[in-house]
C-alpha cells in the first residue's frame, strides 16, 4: 500500500472504496494503529509517525466496540478527559453537556447493552468530541444503522464539529454508503488496491464521471443492493 493524501483543517474527507482496497488501513495509519514502513504522518504540521495512538492529536470512532462493556454512559463519556473514576465538578458538568449535546440525557446510568446501536454510537461521538481533538477519523461509524437514523447521525456529526466559531473538527470518514458523503462531505477520496485513486470535490466524485474505476464501484453497488 502506498498513501499521498493532504486533508486540509476543518476539511470533512470521505474514503470510499472496495473491500479490502485499504480504507481502513489508512485511518489506522493516522491513528497510529499501524506503523507505516516507510514515509512520514503529519497532524497540523507536527511529525507524529512516532507517537503513540493517545499522543496523537485526534479521537477516532470504529463501526462498533467503541464502549466498554462494564461502564455506563456516563463513565464512557467521562474516559474522554480522564481515566480516573472520580471526576471533579467541572469534568462532571463537561460530561453531562457532552451527553446532552447527543440527545443523550438521562442516559448517564445506562450500560452499552442496555442502549441502542445509535445510542451507542452516540456516547462514542459524545466522547470523541470531550476530548476536543483537532481531527476526527470514523471507520464506518454508522454503518449498522439505518438510512434514517444514518442520516440523523451525519446531521449530528456535522453539528458537533462546529466549535463556536472556531474553525470546524477535521472529519476523516470511512464509509460503505457513498450518500453519506454527500450532504456533508468537502471531498471524496476513492481507494483502490492499496492507494488513492481518485480524490475531488465530492460532487464531481460521486457522479462517477471522474473517474471510470469510481462509476463501476457505485455501479456494481446500484445492482447489489
Ligand atoms: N493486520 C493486517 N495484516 C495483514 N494484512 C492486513 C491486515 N489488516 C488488513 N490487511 C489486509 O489489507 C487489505 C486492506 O484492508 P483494509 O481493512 O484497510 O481494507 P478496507 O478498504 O477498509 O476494507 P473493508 O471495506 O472491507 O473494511 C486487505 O486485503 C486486508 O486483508
Amino acid at each position: 500500500m502506498h498513501f499521498d493524501l493532504t486533508v486540509k483543517a476543518g476539511e470533512w474527507l470521505a474514503l470510499i472504496g472496495p473491500s479490502g482496497a485499504g480504507k481502513s488501513t489508512l485511518l489506522d495509519l493516522a491513528a497510529g494503529f499501524l506503523a507505516p514502513e516507510r514515509g512520514r504522518i503529519l497532524i497540523a504540521g507536527i511529525d507524529v509517525t512516532a507517537l503513540s495512538p493517545a499522543e496523537r492529536p485526534l479521537s477516532m470512532v470504529f463501526q462498533d466496540n467503541n464502549l466498554f462493556a462494564h461502564l455506563d454512559a456516563f463513565r464512557n463519556v467521562a474516559l474522554g478527559i480522564t481515566p480516573r473514576l472520580r471526576v471533579s465538578r467541572e469534568q462532571r458538568r463537561a460530561v453531562e453537556a457532552a451527553l446532552a449535546a447527543v440527545g443523550l440525557e438521562g442516559y448517564a446510568a445506562r450500560l452499552p447493552r442496555q442502549m441502542s446501536g445509535g445510542e451507542r454510537q452516540r456516547v462514542a461521538l459524545a466522547r470523541a468530541f470531550l476530548r476536543e481533538r483537532p481531527l476526527i477519523l470514523l471507520d464506518e461509524p454508522f454503518a449498522a444503522l439505518g438510512p434514517a437514523l444514518r442520516s440523523d447521525m451525519l446531521d449530528l456529526l456535522a453539528a458537533l464539529r462546529q466549535r463556536n466559531g472556531a474553525q470546524p473538527a477535521t472529519v476523516v470518514m470511512v464509509t460503505h454508503h457513498p450518500e453519506d458523503a454527500t450532504a456533508n462531505a468537502d471531498r471524496v477520496a476513492y481507494l483502490e488496491a492499496g492507494s488513492i485513486a481518485a480524490i475531488g470535490p465530492t460532487t464531481a466524485m460521486l457522479s462517477g464521471a471522474a473517474d471510470p474505476r469510481i462509476s463501476h464501484y457505485l455501479g456494481m453497488r446500484t445492482k447489489n443492493v
